[in-house]
């Protein structure tokens, strides 16, 4: 079965980090879906009009059990709130660890919704994540020969993801073929369904442009489940969107950032990040977090640091200046450097602790907007700051737009690590003024 456009869709993403969830939330609005992004999954059931609910979760780098069962607990909650397909976002380069999480996340989700097969599919051409042959590629290069081989928490050194996939989850994994890909909706149902026959539990996509994302979408469109990037969401969204743009205008007006001190939190490690970094030092006031200091001075440093980072934003926003940055980016040999001497997972907890406990202190001091680069970071931020629900606003770049708590004046933008162009930081502020 090709379309359901008789049958009214609602769509249930389940984003295993915040970033993937605004970049996710930001395609669906941009094609005409209404769409709400929850942080977390909301203690009691919650009245949503929306056509599409985005549940930003932390479960990328946790331990696999865990994402298991807060995915499952997701899966739950949407479908008492009236979803009727479900979308696993996962990363556009697949981030995840030796023992998951995608593969027994997408086990989970598929027993919960009866499905034999799900496809995977983390392409997204328009910052050049694509597939071939089963291999992922990040612009020209292997997801493995890319800069993710040195990413702190989640490396990827395979870039064949039908034997990533294997290895981390309970079947196998078959491909469909940029040959079949290339005759369309029709042809590739057909091979999803001889691969059903076939007793496998995953199908890889090759796609390298985005009317491949279409006619995915429309091969899929029935199925409970999908897995993907954010990229199957604008296929997902063309063939779901409403024709009322005018309604998705004043819907993206809500999620507008207003102008307000602003500070920019970088803990993204990424190539993309360290080169906005260096990009953006010589425009504004800057410090770079001292991991040492950070995990032995505790308390003491995050005051220190939280004084700064207020009494920067409040001037240059009173004095027309940029924003001021924190960061802890730094390179491979600097990351290296730093898990050798204090263990990895031990210097990243602390970092995104720091973040997000910093945040939660400098919001109660007047900062209004956040520009955060990172996934985890994000996270850590969100969650500290005990944001539940946001409005999606305008695009800063592809996979980043500005969203805004519906709660009170508080926005922020979620860069995933490897977003945005070099001058993404200035770039984001151009919408505060
Ligand atoms: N200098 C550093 N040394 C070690 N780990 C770091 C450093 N800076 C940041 N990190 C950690 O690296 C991780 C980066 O992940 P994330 O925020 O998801 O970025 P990305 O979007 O690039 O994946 C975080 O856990 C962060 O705390
Ligand atoms: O799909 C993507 O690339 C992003 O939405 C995403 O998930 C990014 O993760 P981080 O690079 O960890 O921010």
């Amino acid at each position: 079965m090709i379309t359901s456009q008789y049958v009214p869709i609602r769509l249930g993403v389940i984003a295993d980090d915040f970033t993937g969830a605004t970049d996710i939330a930001g395609f669906l609005v941009q094609n005409g879906v209404s769409t709400v992004q929850l942080s977390g999954i909301p203690d009691a059931p919650v009245t949503v009009d929306a056509q599409a609910i985005v549940i930003s979760l932390k479960i990328r780098s946790c331990p696999a059990a865990q994402a298991v069962d807060t995915a499952l607990q997701a899966h739950e909650w949407l479908r008492k709130a009236g979803c009727n397909r479900f979308y696993f976002k996962y990363c556009s380069t697949f981030d995840s660890t030796a023992a998951g999480n995608i593969g027994p996340v997408t086990d989970a989700l598929l027993d919960a919704c009866q499905q034999p097969l799900a496809i995977i599919c983390p392409s997204l051409p328009v910052n050049g994540r694509t597939v071939y042959q089963g291999h992922l590629f990040v612009f020209d290069q292997l997801l493995s020969e890319s800069g993710m081989r040195h990413h702190p928490v989640t490396p990827m050194t395979d870039s064949h993801l039908g034997r990533v996939m294997e290895a981390q989850a309970r079947g196998q994994a078959g491909l469909v073929s940029y040959d079949v890909i290339r005759h369309g909706s029709a042809v590739i149902a057909e091979r999803l369904q001889e691969l059903t026959e076939q007793g496998k539990r995953y199908a890889v996509m090759d796609t390298l442009q985005e009317q491949h994302l279409l006619d995915i979408a429309a091969a899929v469109i029935d199925q409970p489940l999908v897995t993907g990037g954010s990229g199957l969401a604008i296929g997902l969204a063309r063939l779901m969107a409403t024709e009322d743009t005018a309604q998705n205008h004043a819907a993206e007006a809500e999620g507008r950032p207003a102008p307000g001190p602003s500070l920019i939190l970088s803990g993204s490690c990424s190539e993309m990040t360290n080169r906005q970094v260096n990009h953006y030092l010589p425009l504004a006031a800057h410090r770079m977090i001292d991991i040492q200091r950070c995990l032995e001075d505790g308390p003491a440093y995050l005051l220190e640091l939280q004084q700064w980072s207020s009494e920067q934003a409040l001037q240059a926003y009173q004095q027309g200046q940029p924003a001021p940055l924190l960061y802890a980016t730094a390179t491979p040999d600097q990351v290296s450097a730093t898990q050798q001497a204090y263990g990895a997972e031990r210097a990243s907890q602390a970092i995104e602790a720091l973040f997000g406990q910093l945040a939660a202190g400098v919001y109660q001091q007047g900062v209004r907007n956040f520009i955060i680069a990172g996934g985890e970071t994000s996270s850590s931020v969100t969650q500290a700051l005990a944001v539940n629900a946001f409005h999606i606003g305008p695009q800063i770049a592809p996979g980043v737009p500005w969203v805004r708590a519906t709660d009170r004046l508080l926005s922020m933008a979620l860069k995933s690590g490897n977003f945005g162009s070099e001058s993404f930081f200035s770039r984001a502020q151009e919408f505060l003024q």
